[in-house]
C-alpha cells in the first residue's frame, strides 16, 4: 500500500484526458471536387487500401427505402460503428443514391445494433498521419462531403441516435437537419482525449447548437452528455424510447419536407451564439484555464482558436481553420501518444495464455473483505457501487463500525456532489454486511484480504480462509509489496491465490494491478479481470515480485531525487522540473504527501530485494529523527501552513549536508547547474531501467501494460504515451549511453540493465516484443 495515498493525489492532479467536440442545391462535379476524385481512386484500389486502413476496414452502410419515401441509411461497422474510410465512402454513396432516386423524399441516418457511431475509426489514424503518396485530408471529408453534400442536401435528413454518437459520429448527426435521440444515448466530442480536435465540423456546429460555453466545456473535457441533457441544451430535437426511434425520425424527416418542422442547417445558426464581446470574454477565460491546466498541450488552444475563427470570421472560415489545425495536430507527439494510450488501455485485458483459452468468467455474486481500514473500506465501496454483495470483516466492533462509517462517508460524498441519488445510496449500503467472524464466508465467491502489511498475519488469515471459504472461492490479497508465495505458504490451494492491488482511494482510482503467481489458475485471473471490468477499473496483469510492477518500476523515482540532492541539485528545482514535465508533483513533494514512515518502510524493502542498485541515504531517517515526517507533521521537505500550502523548509539544507557527509559524497559543481532536461532524465532514466528489468523478467506481459500502469498508478503524463513509449521516443541507445555515463560517475544505481544494453546495441525499441522472459505464471 506504499503508494496508495500518493497515487490518489497524483492521479487527481494529473489532469490527463484516463482517464475532457448552406442549403445549396448540390450538383456533383467530378472536376470541381478533388475529394470525389480521391474517393474514386481509392475505390479502384480498394483492395490494396484495405490492408492500410486498419482492422476496422470492413464497414459499410446499407440503405432501405420505405413506402413512405424515407431512405433509412444504417452505419454498420461493429463493435461501435466507427467511421472507417469504407463507411465514409459508403455513406456518401448512399446519400448520393438517396438524393438521385425519385422515390426518396427524405433521409434518416442511424447506426446498427443500437449504436449511432463511436466516431472516426481510430485505427485509421495511421493512414491520415501519412506514409508515401497522396493521403486523404480531413478537409475533404468535412467540407466537400459532410457540409456540401450532407448538410446542403435538397432532401431533409434526420439523425436517429441510440447508444452513442461520439466524435465524427456526432459531427455527422449535427450536419443532419434534425436529431432524435434516446434518453440514455451518449453524445460528445471526445477528440481532445486523442490529442486532436474535432475535424468534421464539430468546432463550428456544436457552439451553434448549444452555445459557446457549453460547447467549449464538452470539447475541452471530452466528456459526453446523455440524450436527456442534449435535449435540454438543444443539441437534439426530441427524445424517444429506442423502440420508437426510427419511426419518429422518419416522420420528423417528412414533416421537415412538408415545412411543418424547421429545416435547420446547424452551420448557419446564430441564435445560440453569444455577442462578439461576450464571446471574446469566454475565449479569453477558456484560454487562460487551458494554459493553466494543460500547459504542455497545444491542441486545447487549437480547439479554442478554431471555434473563435468561426465566430469572428464565419463558419466556412471556421471549417477551414479547423481542418488546418486538425491536420497539423495529427502529426504531433501528443496525438501519437494519446492514441497509443487509447489502445494500450484496451489491450490490458488481452493476456496471452489466459484470456485466449476460451474461459468464461464465473459469476461472482458475493465478496468478503478482511480488514475495514482505508483500503478495505474503499474496496467495499467500489464493489457495492457495482451491485456486489459485500461482507466486511473486522476484529472488533470498534474497527468494524469505523470501516462501515468510512464506506458510508465515501458514498455520502457522492451524494453531496450530486453524483448519486439517495435511493442509490440506500440500495448500495444495503449490500454491505459487517461481521466479526468467518461464519458468513461459507458462500462467498471471492475474498479480498486488506489488512496491514504483516506477513505472519496474512499467512494466518489465508489458512483461515482455506478452512471457511467454499472450494471455488477466489482468494485475493491487496498487498502492494509482499511476495504472494510467502502469503500462501501455509495453504494447499495455491491456484486460488491472486493479488488484487487496488490504489487508494480504491473506489476512485482506476488502476487494478492483478498479480499472478506461477500457481494461479487462469480461470481465477479471468474471474478477477471480469470483476475489475464490472467495477470500472483498468486491470493490468503482472507477475509476482517485490513491489510488483507499479511500485517496483517507480522506486528509483524518489531515490534518484535524493541522490541528486546529495550531489548538489536544489530539491525544489527538481520538483519544479518534474512538475513541468507533467507529473502531478515532484518526488520531494510526493514523499511529504506519502509520509516519511511509509517512504522509509518501502525503501527498506527495495534495499533488501535489490541491494546492488538502491541508493542508500540517511536523509529521510535524519529528518524523521527531528519529527520532520512529511505533510502530516506539517514539516518535511516543505513546511505546510494551516491550509496545507507548501513552502520551502529553511532547515532542509542542513539535513542534506548531514546526509551527504554520512553517504561520503561531495557536491558535484556540474550538477549544481543541471538544466531541467537533465534533471528529468536523471530522475526518469533509472525508472525506465527498472521497467526494462520488469519486462525482461516477464513480470509484465508487454511494454504497453507498463505504460498504462505508470499513467494510472503514478500519474505519468498520458500525453507522453506512458513511460516506455516516451523512452522509445528518445531511443534505447541514448538512454543506455546516458545511464552508462552516470553509473561511472555516481555508482551502481544508474547501471543500465542487460535488456537495455541489448536493445541499445540492436538499435531496437524497448517496447518491441521478444527477447524477454515468458510471462511469469
Ligand atoms: C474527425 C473526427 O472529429 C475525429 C474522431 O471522430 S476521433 C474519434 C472520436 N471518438 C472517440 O474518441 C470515441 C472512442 N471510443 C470510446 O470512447 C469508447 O470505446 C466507447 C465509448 C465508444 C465504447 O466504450 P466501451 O463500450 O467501454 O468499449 P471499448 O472497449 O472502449 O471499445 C470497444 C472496441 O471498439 C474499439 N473502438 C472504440 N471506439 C473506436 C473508434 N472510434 N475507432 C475504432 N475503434 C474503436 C475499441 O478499440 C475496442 O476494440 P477492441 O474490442 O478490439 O479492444
Amino acid at each position: 500500500m506504499c503508494h496508495a495515498l500518493l497515487v490518489t493525489i497524483l492521479h487527481n492532479w494529473n489532469g490527463h484526458f484516463c482517464h475532457s467536440l448552406p442549403p445549396l442545391l448540390f450538383i456533383f462535379s467530378y472536376k470541381k471536387f478533388p475529394f470525389r476524385r480521391f474517393i474514386l481512386e481509392k475505390q479502384n484500389s480498394r483492395n490494396t487500401e484495405r490492408g492500410k486502413m486498419g482492422s476496422n476496414a470492413k464497414g459499410r452502410t446499407v440503405m432501405e427505402v420505405g413506402t413512405d419515401g424515407v431512405a433509412i441509411i444504417t452505419i454498420i461497422n461493429p463493435p461501435v460503428n466507427s467511421l472507417s474510410f469504407d463507411v465514409l465512402f459508403s455513406l456518401r454513396d448512399s446519400y448520393e443514391q438517396a438524393l438521385r432516386r425519385d422515390d426518396v423524399k427524405a433521409i434518416v441516418v442511424t447506426g446498427a445494433k443500437g449504436k449511432f457511431s463511436g466516431g472516426f475509426d481510430i485505427t485509421a489514424f495511421g493512414v491520415l498521419q501519412g506514409g508515401k503518396g497522396e493521403q486523404p485530408n480531413v478537409r475533404n471529408i468535412s467540407i466537400e462531403m459532410i457540409t456540401d453534400i450532407f448538410e446542403a442536401a435538397r432532401k431533409p435528413a434526420v439523425a436517429a441516435i441510440d447508444g452513442l454518437a461520439l466524435g465524427g459520429g456526432l459531427e455527422v448527426a449535427m450536419a443532419c437537419h434534425a436529431r432524435i435521440s434516446t434518453p440514455t444515448a451518449q453524445l460528445g466530442l471526445p477528440e481532445l482525449q486523442l490529442g486532436i480536435i474535432p475535424g468534421f465540423g464539430g468546432t463550428q456546429r456544436l457552439p451553434r447548437l448549444v452555445g459557446l460555453s457549453k460547447a467549449l466545456e464538452m470539447m475541452l473535457t471530452s466528456k459526453p452528455i446523455k440524450g436527456q441533457e442534449a435535449h435540454s441544451l438543444g443539441l437534439v430535437d426530441a427524445i424517444v424510447p429506442p423502440e420508437e426511434l426510427i419511426n419518429t425520425a422518419r416522420r420528423w424527416a417528412l414533416e421537415i419536407l412538408e415545412r411543418r418542422r424547421p429545416w435547420v442547417h446547424s452551420l448557419h445558426r446564430t441564435d445560440k451564439l453569444e455577442s462578439l464581446a461576450e464571446a471574446r470574454k469566454i475565449f479569453n477565460l477558456a484560454r487562460a484555464q487551458a494554459k493553466k491546466q494543460y500547459p504542455n498541450l497545444k491542441h486545447t488552444i487549437a480547439c479554442i482558436d478554431a471555434v473563435e475563427t468561426g465566430v469572428v470570421s464565419g463558419p466556412r472560415a471556421g471549417l477551414w481553420k479547423e481542418a488546418e489545425e486538425f491536420q497539423g495536430l495529427l502529426h504531433s507527439d501528443t496525438c501519437k501518444s494519446l492514441i497509443h494510450i487509447f489502445f494500450a488501455q484496451r489491450s490490458t485485458t488481452k493476456v496471452p495464455g489466459v484470456t485466449d483459452l476460451g474461459l468464461v468468467p464465473r459469476q461472482i455474486k458475493k465478496v468478503a473483505i478482511v480488514g475495514g481500514g482505508l483500503m478495505g473500506s474503499g474496496i467495499a465501496t467500489a464493489l457495492i457501487l457495482s451491485n456486489y454483495h459485500v461482507v466486511l470483516k473486522e476484529v472488533n466492533d470498534k474497527f468494524l463500525q469505523a470501516g462501515i462509517d468510512r464506506v458510508r462517508a465515501n458514498l455520502q460524498s457522492r451524494v453531496k456532489k450530486g453524483n448519486m441519488t439517495n435511493e442509490k445510496f440506500e440500495k448500495s449500503i444495503s449490500l454491505l454486511k459487517g461481521v466479526l467472524n468467518y461464519e458468513s464466508f461459507k458462500d462467498v465467491d471471492m475474498v479480498i484480504e486488506a489488512v496491514i502489511e504483516n506477513v505472519s498475519l496474512k499467512q494466518q488469515i489465508f489458512s483461515d480462509l482455506e478452512k471457511y471459504c467454499p472450494p471455488h472461492c477466489m482468494l485475493a490479497t491487496n498487498t502492494s509489496t509482499i511476495d504472494l508465495e510467502l502469503i500462501g505458504e501455509r495453504i494447499k490451494s495455491r491456484d486460488r491465490i491472486i493479488g488484487a492491488h487496488f490504489f487508494s482511494p480504491a473506489h476512485i482510482m482506476p488502476l487494478l494491478e492483478i498479480v499472478r503467481t506461477k500457481h494461479t489458475a487462469a480461470q481465477v485471473i479471468v474471474d478477477l479481470l471480469d470483476v475489475g471490468k464490472n467495477i470500472k477499473k483498468t486491470p493490468v496483469v503482472v507477475g509476482n515480485c517485490t513491489g510488483f510492477a507499479v511500485n517496483r518500476m517507480f522506486f528509483p523515482y524518489s531515490q534518484a531525487a535524493i541522490l541528486l540532492a546529495e550531489h548538489g541539485v536544489d530539491p525544489y528545482q527538481i520538483d519544479r522540473a518534474i512538475s513541468k514535465f507533467g507529473m502531478p508533483m515532484g518526488p520531494f513533494r510526493l514523499c511529504d504527501l506519502v509520509g516519511f514512515g511509509v517512504a522509509a518502510a518501502t525503501a527498506s524493502q527495495f534495499v533488501q530485494a535489490f541491494p546492488e542498485r538502491t541508493y542508500k541515504s540517511m536523509l529521510i531517517p535524519l529528518m524523521q529523527e527531528d519529527k520532520n515526517a512529511g505533510e502530516s507533521t506539517r514539516k518535511g521537505f516543505y513546511v505546510y501552513d494551516k491550509n496545507r500550502k507548501a513552502g520551502p523548509n529553511p532547515e532542509l539544507k542542513k539535513y542534506i549536508e548531514k546526509a551527504r557527509n554520512s553517504s561520503g559524497v561531495s557536491v558535484d559543481p556540474k550538477l549544481t547547474k543541471l538544466p531541467e532536461k537533465d534533471i528529468v532524465e536523471m530522475i526518469f532514466f533509472p525508472v525506465v531501467n527498472e521497467a526494462c528489468r520488469v519486462l525482461a523478467e516477464g513480470i509484465a506481459v508487454k511494454a504497453a501494460d507498463l505504460d498504462i500502469a505508470g499513467v494510472m498508478g503514478m500519474g505519468f503524463p498520458s500525453y507522453r504515451g506512458g513511460l516506455m513509449f516516451w523512452a522509445d521516443s528518445l531511443g534505447s541507445n541514448y538512454i543506455y549511453s546516458r545511464l552508462e555515463e552516470w553509473s561511472k560517475q555516481y555508482g551502481g544505481f544508474f547501471k543500465p540493465c542487460g535488456y537495455l544494453a541489448e536493445r541499445a546495441v540492436q538499435g531496437a525499441t524497448l517496447s518491441a516484443p521478444g527477447g524477454h522472459a515468458k510471462p511469469r505464471m
